[in-house]
């Protein structure tokens, strides 16, 4: 069993989800705000360790009322356990789960000492998923994490993570947003990246269920089709 995953994204009108600096602010106000009724909604959130390191995110409710239970599980997808140990993904407003690779783990042979040490910090502040794979196996992760009551999951990017996770066909809706801005850029993060498919056949198919303008942006809903 694995959680029902909601890949929520805003783009720019030319698909960029942030600029070759690291620059991300791109939705609206009321784009933020229809984020936060879902991450209040959701029993977990996602993000790659690419997003932690380039925004320091809070992955909390913060932009609409709400208590510190409305908090989600915050799920950090994170190869070598780089996660700063003094970053916000790690304070107590929620709990937060870390999925790292096989080389954390120091009984395998190819392990790399320093991130079993970096590993062993960070379990002492969030609670560690040792995947049996390098990169962590998402398939194995999403398991896991139904395991510990994440029925459904909001992922939040970035590029190579959403590219990975659709690929695994672990995505159930996309959900974005398109601002009115063009950044262009061949080095800007766009919505999906990783190694991306040789053949348009084997595209991933979707089907459009909403569409509406909030404030300056338009909302586009889709479900995955299976
Ligand atoms: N506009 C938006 O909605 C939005 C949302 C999130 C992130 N962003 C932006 O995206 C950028 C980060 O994207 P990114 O692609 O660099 O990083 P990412 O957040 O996708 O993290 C990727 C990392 O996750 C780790 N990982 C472990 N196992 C993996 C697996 N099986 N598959 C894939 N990754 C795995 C790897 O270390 C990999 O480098 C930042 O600039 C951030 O601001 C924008
Ligand atoms: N909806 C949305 N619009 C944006 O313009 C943007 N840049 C993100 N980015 C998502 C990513 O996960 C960010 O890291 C968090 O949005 C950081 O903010 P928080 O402190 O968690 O609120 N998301």
């Amino acid at each position: 069993m694995k959680p029902y995953v909601i890949l929520n994204v805003a783009m720019t009108l030319d698909g960029k989800i942030a600029t070759k600096t690291g620059s991300s602010e791109i939705s609206g106000k009321e784009d933020l705000e229809r984020v936060h009724e879902i991450r209040k909604e959701v029993d977990g959130i996602m993000v790659g360790i690419g997003t932690v390191l380039a925004d320091d995110p809070r992955l909390s409710v913060h932009k609409i009322k709400a208590k510190k239970e409305d908090n989600p599980i915050r799920v950090v997808v994170d190869n070598k356990a780089r996660t700063p140990l003094n970053f916000r993904i790690l304070n107590d407003d929620a709990e937060t789960i870390i999925g790292v690779s096989s080389i954390c783990d120091e009984n395998n042979p190819n392990c790399d000492m320093d991130a079993v040490n970096r590993a062993k910090e960070l379990s002492k502040k969030a609670n560690l998923f040792y995947s049996s794979e390098e990169p962590v196996d998402l398939v194995e992760f999403m398991e896991y994490l139904y395991t510990k009551g994440i029925k459904t999951l909001m992922l939040e990017g970035g590029s190579t993570l959403n590219f990975s996770m659709i690929s695994d066909n672990l995505i159930d809706e996309v959900k974005i947003c398109i601002a009115p801005m063009i950044v262009g850029g061949k080095d800007s993060k766009t919505f999906f990246d990783g190694d991306g498919f040789d053949n348009m056949k084997d595209a991933v198919q979707l089907k459009l269920e909403k569409s509406y303008p909030l404030g300056k942006d338009f909302i586009m809903e889709y479900k995955v089709l299976k």
